[in-house]
């Protein structure tokens, strides 16, 4: 079984705005980008490959609505809150926070929990504390995975170092599985393996001997999760991707890394054809 997940970011801020979004108005984008994929998706056989687009919360709504019936699309969210309503519980105050039960009621079936840019940003917070604790992130993120798992959502995972800590990269994506994987019903987890220093334009993806060693290595450390590579994939190296046995699928967000740098859907399809290889 193949996975092929799609992490919009914030791709839907128009150009004008210092964004990347020309293909479609900010209140359609969501829907536009389902409408121009989903019959091109539903081609491939639902038992050999699985397709989840995550968006931004905005754009949720549009882009679930345009879903065929029985369609192999599904759609996820970006994170969720670390807690969430409960019958006798806390009924929904939680002002500027997505809960887990908020996104699986509007049709979400997963959501993504640990990218780089997320960490980054629970980093930010501790640092204004004065506070330098990855443990702590990776806590928190615990937290998340439980609250989106008892949510009903799978969730994808996701793991990665930075340039520095390449020299102890094994300590750093261990720690990353272990605490945030902790007491974790694995059946709803696959991984994303995204070295941050490839992610983005004018970066450089590791070569095939570098992500079959992190993925061999994140299979051993859990007992054979599903691993997906994301991190500058594209239609250049979608088949040696598909090639590394270890590797059981991709996290794509760029389509195009130079000149009108964005995410377009023709480009998307193309990286998954050639993935495929059909
Ligand atoms: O979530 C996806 C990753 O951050 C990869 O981003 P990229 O394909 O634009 O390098």
């Amino acid at each position: 079984m193949k996975h092929i997940y799609l992490n919009l970011k914030r791709f839907d801020i128009p150009k004008e705005y210092g964004g990347v979004n020309n293909i479609a108005s900010p209140g359609e984008w969501g829907k536009y980008i389902v409408e121009n994929t989903k019959d091109q998706l539903n081609k491939y056989d639902k038992n050999e490959i699985e397709f989840v687009m995550y968006f931004p919360e905005a754009h949720l709504l549009g882009a679930i609505s345009a879903l065929n019936e029985n369609s192999i699309l599904q759609i996820g969210c970006q994170s969720v809150f670390r807690e969430d309503t409960a019958n006798g519980g806390n009924f929904g105050a939680f002002t500027t926070n997505r809960t887990g039960n908020a996104m699986k009621a509007i049709g979400c079936t997963g959501t993504i929990i640990g990218h780089c840019e997320e960490r980054k940003d629970k980093a930010g917070i501790l640092s204004e504390a004065g506070v330098t604790d990855t443990d702590a992130v990776n806590r928190i993120l615990n937290k998340e995975i439980k609250a989106a798992i008892a949510a009903g959502l799978h969730v994808l995972y996701c793991i990665g170092e930075s340039a520095d800590e390449q020299k102890n990269w094994q300590e750093v994506l261990s720690k990353q599985l272990s605490i945030g994987l902790d007491g974790v019903d694995k059946s709803k987890i696959a991984i994303a393996y995204e070295p941050i220093w490839a992610i983005g334009p004018g970066k450089t993806p590791p070569d095939r001997e570098y992500i079959e060693k992190i993925a061999k290595f994140i299979k051993t450390e859990t007992n054979g999760l599903p691993v997906t590579y994301g991190g500058g994939l594209k239609v250049d190296n979608a088949k040696m991707l598909a090639s590394i046995p270890e590797v059981d699928g991709g996290l794509i967000a760029l389509t195009r890394f130079q000149g009108e740098i964005g995410f377009y859907p023709d480009e998307y399809l193309e990286i998954i054809k050639t993935y495929m290889g059909k």
